[in-house]
């Protein structure tokens, strides 16, 4: 180890140590240990380069001179983000050993700081002494650096850093609550995945930058090595989201299987990190991570490049993600010094991620609402005079509110049409009889094809006198359709029809049934008209 480090309180709002060779490694202790126990430790602790990477305690010991003449009040920062035990003892010049409030994530009483741990400290004017710190945990994820801050320098930083940890963590978790609603909704399994991916992360940094123990303090355990230990499990549905995304199955069997590979592995990893120490856990969750970002950025490339446009929020989410996890990465190994953590940029480009993974989600509904409308459509058109089904019709006889006139309209000769040239030219014949039809028929209603040869005229009345008058309208609209057929290749076709209304009948089905009647009764009438023709020439 160096020599001790020394620092000067003058007017600077914050000091910055190097964490090079500050700490010395020790036996970490069951309990907070007393100051004795930690000069004992310290004095036969061996001497360590860096924390980062490191497992269970820590000491050092910094010399602090307080060059103002009144006493000055100070916080002490530790970029830490697991603590389970963390303690300090100011000992002055002269004089006994003071004990600092412990500030580890199971103690309540330090100041609540997202990714790190405080302490503050009295310091008396031109007190010249030792800072005493000992700290332990499962993992040193990151070097553990020593800032002190004055009191102003230090609420703006806690007030900053727990802002923007808060609104990222709680964008996620709102996010991932959006997608829930959306599958309650729509029972589509894409978007559980996406509430899953979102909410777990969400989840995870809300455990893992602290926030969760610091509002429920007072557990058996120290909750924040759980954000490592939800990190597989928002994998495994990030990999089920993308191989449901991409519509894997149907068009990219072997991606379909990498990610049910993965997902598999993720939740087995998942589990049995809850059986294995903390350190194997943490490097198992880093090589879930390593094998994951690259899939899923590539996935987005692959799936450009297939002009795949669901892809475009999908890549730049899962890039601005990556970019941050290799910040975060080179940030600790290099032992850059920002203003702002790491973990913090991590959080902000997950939380774009986020938005963009949702984003992503929009379009896949998007483009399912289309298949949707356009199965709709088709479902209700009749494929060959292209004008509504029966299903069609079903529906529009059950949405009407008020007075209806239903007009039963049945093809006559027909069936010769059919037999004498065959069912090709019956079609072609069906097809021009229906453009005669909606010609003179279309602004008196909506026309359905029933069946066969058969068209139901359905049309909205205000009252019975509206009904009467239409009666003539409709009549005289489909005798001029017949004659209007009758300068068309179809001569030996004609209209049977027969109208009723609301007015006359209790029910639709009865309607219906009355309208069939007197066309029945029409075509009767025609056929007798023919006959006594016949008789008669
Ligand atoms: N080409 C063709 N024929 C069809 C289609 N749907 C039903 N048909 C035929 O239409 C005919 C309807 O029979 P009918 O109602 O007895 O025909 P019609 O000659 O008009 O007899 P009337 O109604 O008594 O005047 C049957 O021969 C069906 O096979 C179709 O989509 N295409």
């Amino acid at each position: 180890a160096g020599a001790t480090p020394y620092i000067e309180i003058d007017g600077s709002e914050t000091i910055k140590l190097v964490e090079d060779n500050l700490w010395l490694k020790t036996q970490p202790q069951n309990s907070t240990p007393s100051f004795e126990q930690i000069s004992h430790l310290f004095a036969r602790a061996e001497p360590v380069s860096s924390t980062i990477g490191g497992t269970g305690a820590y000491v050092t010991k910094i010399n602090i001179s307080n060059t103002f003449s009144s006493q000055q009040a100070r916080f002490v920062k530790l970029h830490s983000n697991y603590l389970d035990i963390g303690t300090a003892y100011w000992q002055p010049e002269q004089g006994e050993a003071i004990d600092l409030k412990s500030f580890g994530q199971m103690d309540g009483t330090n100041p609540k700081l997202a990714h790190s741990q405080a302490f503050s400290i009295a310091l008396n004017n031109q007190a010249n002494g030792t800072l005493w710190i000992y700290i332990q945990a499962k993992q040193f994820a990151t070097p553990v650096t020593v800032t002190i801050y004055s009191e102003p320098a230090f609420y703006q930083d806690q007030f900053a850093t727990n802002s923007i940890s808060t609104i990222t963590f709680s964008v996620m978790l709102t996010l991932g609550l959006i997608a829930c609603f959306i599958y309650f909704r729509t029972q589509y399994l894409v978007t559980l995945a996406c509430a899953g991916y979102i909410g777990l992360h969400g989840l995870g940094w809300f455990v893992a930058s602290g926030s969760f123990g610091h509002l429920f303090n007072g557990l058996p355990f120290n909750p924040v090595y759980l954000g490592m230990l939800i990190f597989p499990f928002a994998i495994a549905c990030a990999c089920q989201f993308t191989k449901l995304l991409f519509n894997c199955q149907q068009d990219h069997p072997r991606l379909a299987t990498a990610f049910n590979a993965l997902a598999l592995a993720s939740i087995i990893v998942g589990i049995l990190m809850l059986f294995m120490s903390f350190n194997d856990a943490f490097i198992l969750s880093h090589v879930v991570a390593a094998v994951w970002t690259p899939l899923c950025i590539g996935t987005g490339l692959f799936m450009l490049s297939k002009n795949d446009f669901r892809a475009k929020y999908y890549l730049i989410g899962n890039l601005v993600y990556g970019l941050s996890l290799s910040f975060y990465i080179v940030s600790h190994l290099l032992k850059l010094n920002g203003n702002i953590y790491p973990e913090l940029i991590v959080q902000i480009a997950l939380t774009i991620d986020c938005a963009c993974i949702l984003m992503s989600l929009a379009e896949w509904l998007q483009i399912q609402q289309k298949e949707y409308r356009h199965s709709y459509a088709v479902s209700r058109i009749d494929p060959l005079t292209q004008i509504g089904n029966r299903f069609a019709q079903t529906e529009k006889l059950a949405s009407l509110t008020g007075g209806y006139c239903l007009t039963f309209i049945d093809l006559d000769g027909f069936k010769a049409i059919n037999d004498k040239h065959g069912h090709d030219m019956g079609d072609k014949c069906l097809i021009d009889t229906v453009d005669v039809i909606q010609n003179h028929l279309d602004r008196l209603g909506v026309i359905f094809r029933s069946g066969g040869d058969e068209f139901i005229l359905v049309t909205d009345v205000a009252d019975v006198e509206h009904s009467k008058r239409l009666v003539k309208t409709i009549s005289t609209a489909l005798l001029n359709a017949d004659k209007a057929l009758q300068q068309t290749k179809w001569q030996g076709i004609g209209f049977s029809f027969g109208i009723a209304s609301s007015f006359e009948t209790d029910s639709q089905s009865d309607c219906l049934a009355l309208a069939d009647q007197r066309m029945y009764q029409h075509k009767q009438d025609k056929k007798n008209a023919r006959h006594a023709y016949t008789q008669t020439t």
